[in-house]
C-alpha cells in the first residue's frame, strides 16, 4: 500500500457518502458511520480499504464539509500515520496532497490545482442539491440539516474555531496588514446583505439594517466604489439599504445596477445595468407561484420572490416538516430542468442554470469601473453564504483583494478573513473610512507644505 493514498469520506448519522473522484476513482461506502450525534464529519483512511461497491450518494452540502479540515488534522495525528502530506477541503473539492508539510494553506493563497497528487472528491457531487441527478429526499434534508448550527456539538465547535481563526484570522486584527496590502491601490468594496450588513432574524421582511450600519456605508461609498451583491432582489435589498450611490447586484448577481444618483467613478454608471437571465423571468415567476401554492401546507414555510430566483425558507418550519417540504419544492422543479437548487442559510434557492453568480458580478462591476486588467485595483468582498464563496474564489484567483466571511462559527472558505457578525463589519468598514481619511488628510499636509515651499522658493 502506498502510503499516500488515502481516502476521506464525509458521513453522517444517516447515512451518506459520496465518489471519491480523483487518480484512483474508486467509490467510497455510503454507510460508514462514527460516533453518535448529528454533525458533519470527514472520515479518513487508508485508500485500500475502501469499500469499492456502494451506492452513490448525489449531495452532500458544503456545510457538511465545515468542520472537516480540522476534524481531519485531528484524525490524522491521532492515526500517526500521515507525516508528510496536506489535507484541504476547498469549495470546488476535498483534496488531499502528498507532499506539502502544513496542513493549511496560508492565508491569501492559492488552493493547489487538482488532479496530480491528489485525491478528489469532486464539488458537483459534493454541494448542490442537484435536482436533475434525481437527488433522493434524504439528502436534501441533511443537506438543510447541515445549514443549522444547532446540530452541531458545542465542544467541537470552540476547538475547531481557535484552530480555524489561525488560517482565518479576524480581519480587525489583521487592518494594519489589510491596509498596508492595499497601499497604493484603488480599494473596491463588495457587500453582502443578510448576515453582513443585518443581523439574521426569522422574517425575511424584516432584516432592517441599522441606521448606525446605514451611515457607515454611506461614508464608505464617499470613499470607494461600493457595491450591494445580494441573493435578494434587487428593488428589495434597495429598499433596506436606502442609498442612492452605490452599486447593487440583486438575485445572487443576475441583476446589476449602477448609481441612481451617478458616480464620480463611472462616467455613465446611471446607465450600468446588467441583467444575464432575463429570459427566465416569466419562468421564475411561475414556480414562485406554483411553490407559493404548493408549500401552503407546510407551516411557516416562506416563499420569496427574488425576481430571476426564488426562496423558499425553512427557518421557521418544524424539522419534522422539513422532509415534506424538500419533497414539495423537489416535486415542482422536477417540471424546470432549466432551474437549479442552491442552499443558504435555511433557505432552498432556486435560480437558472446559466452560469452566473455573485463572483461572475464582481467580474463585471470592477470592469464597469474600468478596473478589468488593473494591477492597482484592490477589491474586498464581506459576505456569509455560501453564495458568496463564488466572489472570494474570483478574487483569490485574480490574486487581488480578499475575502472576508462573517462567520460565528468554522466554514471551509475562500476567504482570507473572518468577520464574527454584522457588528464586527461595521467596526471594519469604520476602521477603513477612519484610515483613509486620516491618509488623505496627511497627504493633502505634504501637498501643501510642498506648494508652500516651491512659492518659497520663487523669486519674488
Ligand atoms: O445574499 P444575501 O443578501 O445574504 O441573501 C441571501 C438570502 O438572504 C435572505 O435570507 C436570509 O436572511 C433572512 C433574514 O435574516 C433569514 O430569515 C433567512 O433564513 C436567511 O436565509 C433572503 O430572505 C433570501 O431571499 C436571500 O436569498
Amino acid at each position: 500500500m502506498s502510503p499516500h493514498h488515502w481516502w476521506l469520506v464525509p458521513s453522517w448519522r444517516s447515512g451518506g457518502g459520496c465518489y471519491v473522484d480523483g487518480e484512483q476513482r474508486r467509490q467510497v461506502d455510503t454507510n460508514y458511520q462514527h460516533g453518535g450525534g448529528w454533525g458533519p464529519r470527514l472520515e479518513v483512511g487508508p485508500l485500500e480499504d475502501i469499500e469499492t461497491e456502494g451506492p452513490q450518494s448525489p449531495l452532500l452540502s458544503q456545510e457538511a464539509l465545515c468542520f472537516s479540515p480540522l476534524f481531519l488534522h485531528q484524525r490524522l495525528k491521532k492515526e500517526k500515520k500521515m507525516t508528510n502530506q496536506n489535507v484541504m477541503v476547498s469549495d470546488t473539492a476535498i483534496t488531499v496532497a502528498v507532499s506539502n508539510s502544513s496542513l493549511f494553506p496560508p492565508v491569501a493563497q492559492k488552493p493547489p490545482a487538482v488532479p496530480g497528487n491528489y485525491i478528489t472528491i469532486s464539488k458537483k457531487k459534493l454541494q448542490n442539491l442537484d435536482i436533475n441527478c434525481g437527488a433522493r429526499i434524504n439528502s436534501w434534508v441533511d443537506s438543510m440539516r447541515a445549514s443549522s448550527p444547532t446540530h452541531m456539538k458545542s465542544s467541537a465547535l470552540s476547538d475547531d474555531l481557535n484552530s480555524w481563526i489561525v488560517h482565518h484570522p479576524s480581519a480587525l486584527d489583521m487592518f494594519e496588514e489589510i491596509t498596508n496590502a492595499s497601499k497604493g491601490k484603488q480599494i473596491v468594496m463588495f457587500l453582502d446583505y443578510d448576515g453582513t450588513l443585518s443581523p439574521i432574524v426569522d422574517d425575511p421582511d424584516r432584516a432592517f439594517m441599522s441606521d448606525a450600519m446605514r451611515a457607515t456605508v454611506r461614508k464608505l461609498a464617499r470613499y470607494f466604489p461600493t457595491a450591494i451583491v445580494s441573493g435578494r432582489c434587487r428593488d428589495k435589498v434597495y429598499s433596506f439599504v436606502r442609498l442612492a450611490e452605490l452599486y447593487y447586484a440583486g438575485s445572487h448577481g443576475m441583476d446589476i445596477k449602477g448609481p441612481s444618483k451617478g458616480s464620480k467613478y463611472m462616467k455613465d454608471a446611471q446607465s450600468l445595468l446588467c441583467q444575464p437571465a432575463s429570459e427566465f423571468l416569466p419562468m421564475v415567476d411561475e414556480v414562485y407561484k406554483t411553490l407559493l401554492e404548493v408549500t401552503k401546507s407546510t407551516p411557516g414555510a416562506k416563499v420569496e420572490n427574488n425576481k430571476f430566483c426564488v426562496s423558499v425558507h425553512f427557518r421557521c418550519v418544524d424539522e419534522k416538516k422539513w422532509t415534506e417540504l424538500a419533497q414539495q419544492v423537489k416535486t415542482v422543479l422536477k417540471e424546470y430542468p432549466k432551474l437549479r437548487l442552491t442552499q443558504g442559510r435555511k433557505v432552498l434557492e432556486i435560480r437558472p442554470t446559466i452560469k452566473w453568480d455573485k463572483g461572475k458580478a464582481l467580474e463585471f462591476l470592477l470592469e464597469s469601473l474600468g478596473y478589468a486588467n488593473c494591477a492597482d485595483v484592490f477589491p474586498v468582498y464581506i459576505g456569509d453564504d455560501r453564495t458568496d464563496e463564488d466572489a472570494f474564489k474570483v478574487l483569490r484567483k485574480r490574486g487581488q483583494g480578499f475575502g472576508i466571511l462573517v462567520s460565528k462559527i468554522p466554514k471551509e472558505t475562500n476567504a482570507s478573513y473572518s468577520l464574527q457578525e454584522p457588528s464586527e463589519v461595521m467596526a471594519f468598514l469604520r476602521r477603513l473610512v477612519d484610515s483613509k481619511k486620516l491618509s488623505l488628510r496627511r497627504h493633502f499636509r505634504m501637498r501643501r507644505r510642498r506648494l508652500e515651499e516651491i512659492k518659497m522658493s520663487l523669486p519674488n
